[in-house]
């Protein structure tokens, strides 16, 4: 396995006086592979990306980045290092595309210095990256559901981050930019921490996948391993088949109740 990019050793998480959410959970994901986070709903996937992104405080635990506790560690250097793409999004509308994306430059700002020819350079670099060039002057309240997904990532790529961790990054995107966004995240050589609903993308784009239920892990590996008709039946209730698709030989899932 290659180094260990992110570790989440006994990681569980409630509302304060309140009871567990997340329940200890515990694994390691590989520098430049990609983790997919799978479960019904309410299973527990935000809450655990969360406090990936240092968002949560654990209840117990650590997420240790290249062997360091992120909560350990000021808010910038974790911005430095960790990225997300969440559900939410911003509500500067009047702020233009470049400028939502320049703003993933914050944290490598240092005191007054401002913001030079390399930041535009990577700025340039993750609009192009996502095709948005031709949107990079439209302010960001004219965009559709989709265009704005796309600006996001194009944010998180500006934050030249060691980990980017994705909350349902295909919401919104229509099937051709479902693939192009998922294979170009793929292509990045970054660790990449991402909830997807949709388990023919899970087993198509990620080298492992965590299964959560109802706040516990269920399975952690490789998705051809790990996503059986049995394991996908109990986490999401739902009668399961899976086809193998020639000639790929890749799995194929359906469902019905
Ligand atoms: N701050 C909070 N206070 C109380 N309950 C919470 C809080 N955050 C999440 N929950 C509850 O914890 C459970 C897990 O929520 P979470 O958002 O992590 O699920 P999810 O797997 O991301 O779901 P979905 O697929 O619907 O987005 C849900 O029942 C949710 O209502």
């Amino acid at each position: 396995m290659n180094k260990t990019a992110l570790e989440a050793c006994n990681l569980s998480w409630g509302p304060n006086g309140r009871e567990v959410i997340l329940h200890e959970t515990s694994f390691k994901v590989g520098a430049g592979r990609i983790l997919g986070v799978v479960g019904a709903n309410g299973a527990g996937k935000s809450t655990l990306l969360r406090l990936l992104y240092r968002y949560y405080r654990p209840r117990t635990g650590q997420v240790l980045v290249d062997g360091e506790d992120i909560h350990a560690m000021g808010a910038k250097a974790a911005a430095q290092r960790i990225a997300a793409v969440l559900q939410e999004q911003p509500t500067d509308f009047a702020l233009n595309v470049r400028e939502i994306v320049a703003l993933g430059r914050t944290p490598h700002r240092s005191g007054l210095s401002g913001y030079g020819a390399r930041d535009a350079e990577i700025v340039t670099s993750a609009l192009s990256k996502l095709d948005l060039c031709g949107f990079a002057d439209r302010s960001f309240g004219t965009l559709s559901g989709g265009e704005r997904q796309r600006v996001m990532v194009a944010r998180a790529l500006a934050q030249e981050p060691q980990i980017l961790i994705l909350d349902e990054p295909t919401n919104h995107l229509d099937i051709r930019h479902q693939l192009e966004v998922l294979t170009l995240i793929r292509g990045l050589g970054l660790t990449i921490i991402t909830s997807l609903h949709d388990l023919n993308l899970a087993n198509t784009y990620t080298d492992d996948v965590l299964v959560l239920s109802k706040g516990h892990s269920l399975a952690f590996g490789p998705p051809e391993t790990v996503l059986s008709e049995e394991l996908i039946t109990r986490a999401f209730h739902v009668n399961a088949r899976i086809e193998r698709l020639e000639p790929s030989g890749e799995n194929h899932f359906t469902y019905h109740l």
